[in-house]
């Protein structure tokens, strides 16, 4: 049973979208919440099933029933795999600890079974049309048979015998002991619903009662009829008050009035037990899986992703081998020979190199999060950790990474860009490389989950890179520069993968002693740049890719 007791809601700039909504939800009833757009239908929902909670008032659960159901008006599965693929990981993720294979491929038959979806299993779900879409995310809900189900206009996209049929089938679940509560603007679903609750315009509960109770309240035949009666109070034929600082249209708040005295299920005077809990609070029940094995769930779902998603791929692949072409397209060969170097050339193919390792990195991680973000919230509802789910997509990337590199070096040092030295330098180079890469993977996983959307995204990548290129000491040696520069050049992991590879690439003693007369001034100017030991960047690097994951990890618990 859920207990609404005062809730009221506020936008981010103070504007009420909900006023002291109270009504009890019994276990096992079916429920609508209707109400004209904006009237924050959406918002008690959230309210109900912990998504959002109240500003004002509380929502408790008088019993432990886990996790809910919440299937919101987004999209919740992932566009790239088939549907029954789709369906094994959602299951893998949410079935309790030890759950066999067997069981976990009955639960998506039954749940396809139930949807009406069998004949779509093979079929990426991006191809499905919306409303084998919404189904989908309302199977992905149904394979854990939550005790308490919310669902943000679930019959929206069907046409009417699908959305009968589903309809027919939240009944079944209602009667079976699922709680269900669910918006809708389809008046027919109404009639099939235990009770309904209308919400007012100005996000009041002006009834909630049984359907035909309901009509008879609002002097109305059809529900058509509530809404209109609802419109029929609209500011409009406020009597000279004009503004809209009163408080709201006096008709409606009469229907609010009446209800009140008479509502029959008000939870006023019975309020429940100190410690129900709260709405979204998750009940002992059965265990969920370990964090290792929700990681290599994780993994495995990333990678299916990735591999599926052939046009990314490409990209993915195609652009370090065009940056590549440019880079051996731009620098003549011979630049580290000792008997005729080019150090300026040097230096530019070093901070070339590094910040290579460094774009890649940053834009593989850039639109990792912030392209899932509605999976991610509901899948965080339903108890997924965020630790895993962020070193999930390192260890597909990193991986993918350490391919691009190792790819960049190699080429750079057969072409003879680099110079021909053997494992004893190329191993350190590449490990510089590796963690140079990772991170700025970690840095573009954590912007990815503080941003909203691809596009924000998209757009902080020149903010990102700019002074990655500017402070990293390779264009102005860092002795040169101004002092606020030095200090912020500390900050940018790009100028310890620079250094790096230059130590281990030996310059110093190149430009020193080599044939180049030019070599010493510029040892002179980039000072002791390149003197420090090579762990010791390696450590700075590390810390910047923990620094960074941890972050990620923070923003993704506190935005979902
Ligand atoms: N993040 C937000 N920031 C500001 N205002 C918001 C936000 N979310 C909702 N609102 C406002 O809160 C009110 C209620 O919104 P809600 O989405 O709950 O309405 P609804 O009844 O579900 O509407 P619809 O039927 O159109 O989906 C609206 O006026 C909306 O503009």
């Amino acid at each position: 049973m859920i207990e609404v007791i005062g809730v009221g809601q506020r936008t981010g700039g103070g504007r009420r979208t909900l006023r002291d909504v109270s009504f009890s939800v019994g276990a096992g009833q079916l429920v609508a919440i209707i109400g004209g757009s904006g009237s924050g239908k959406t918002t008690l929902l959230e309210a109900l099933a912990g998504v959002r909670p109240p500003a004002e008032g509380e929502v408790r659960y008088t019993t432990p029933c886990g996790p809910p159901g919440y299937v919101p008006q987004d999209d919740i599965v992932h566009m790239g795999l088939p549907l029954r693929r789709t369906l094994r990981y959602a299951a893998g993720l949410r079935l309790p600890a030890g759950t066999p294979a067997e069981r976990i491929d009955r639960a998506v038959d039954a749940a396809l079974d139930a949807l009406a979806l069998t004949g779509r299993a093979g079929q990426r779900v991006g191809s499905l049309s919306g409303g084998e879409r919404k189904r989908a995310s309302i199977a992905v809900e149904l394979l854990t048979r939550p005790g308490v189900f919310f669902l943000d206009e679930p019959t929206s996209g069907l046409d009417p015998v699908t959305a009968a049929d589903l309809m027919r089938l939240l009944r079944g679940l209602a009667r079976a002991g699922t709680t269900i509560v669910m918006t809708t603007h389809h008046p027919p679903d109404v009639h099939g619903c235990d009770r309904v609750a209308v919400l007012s315009e100005d996000g009041g509960l002006a009834f909630h009662g049984t359907p035909d109770a309901a009509l008879e309240r609002f002097g109305a035949r059809t529900v058509e009829d509530i809404y209109l009666r609802l419109a029929e109070t609209t500011p409009a034929d406020g009597n000279g008050t004009g503004g809209g600082d009163g408080d709201g249209p006096a008709a409606e708040a009469d229907w609010e009035r009446r209800f009140a005295e008479s509502a029959p299920d008000a939870p006023d005077g019975n309020a429940p037990t100190g410690d129900a809990p709260r709405a979204g609070a998750r009940a002992g029940g059965a265990r969920r899986i370990g964090a290792v094995r929700e990681w290599a769930l994780l993994a495995r779902r990333d990678l299916d992703l990735l591999t599926r998603d052939r046009l990314t791929l490409a990209i993915l692949a195609g652009s370090p081998l065009m940056v590549l072409a440019m880079f051996a397209v731009l620098f003549r060969p011979g630049a580290f020979s000792p008997a005729s170097p080019s150090p300026s050339a040097t230096v530019m193919i070093l901070f070339w190199i590094a910040f290579g390792g460094f774009f890649f990195g940053l834009t593989y991680g850039l639109l990792q999060i912030c392209t899932e973000l509605p999976v991610l919230r509901r899948e965080r509802l339903a108890g997924l950790r965020a630790g895993p789910y962020v070193l999930a997509k390192a260890a597909v990337l990193v991986p993918l990474l350490a391919a691009v590199d190792a790819l960049m070096l190699a080429v750079l040092r057969a072409l003879d860009r680099l110079p021909g030295a053997g494992w004893g330098t190329y191993g350190p180079v590449f490990g510089t490389l590796l963690l140079c890469s990772a991170a700025a993977l970690a840095l573009g996983l954590l912007v990815s989950a503080a941003v909203t959307d691809p596009s924000q995204a998209t757009m902080a990548l020149p903010m990102l890179c700019f002074p990655q290129v500017l402070f990293v000491g390779a264009i102005l040696p860092v002795p040169l520069m101004a002092a606020p520069g030095r200090w912020l050049s500390a900050a940018m992991s790009n100028r310890w993968a620079f250094e790096a590879l230059g130590r281990s690439l030996g310059v110093e003693r190149l430009w020193a002693s080599g044939a180049s007369p030019l070599g010493p001034p510029l040892l002179a100017s980039y000072g002791g740049t390149f003197s420090r030991p090579v762990a010791a960047d390696w450590a700075l690097l590390g810390g910047f890719t923990a620094l960074f994951l941890a972050g990620t990890v923070l923003v993704v618990a506190r935005r979902t």
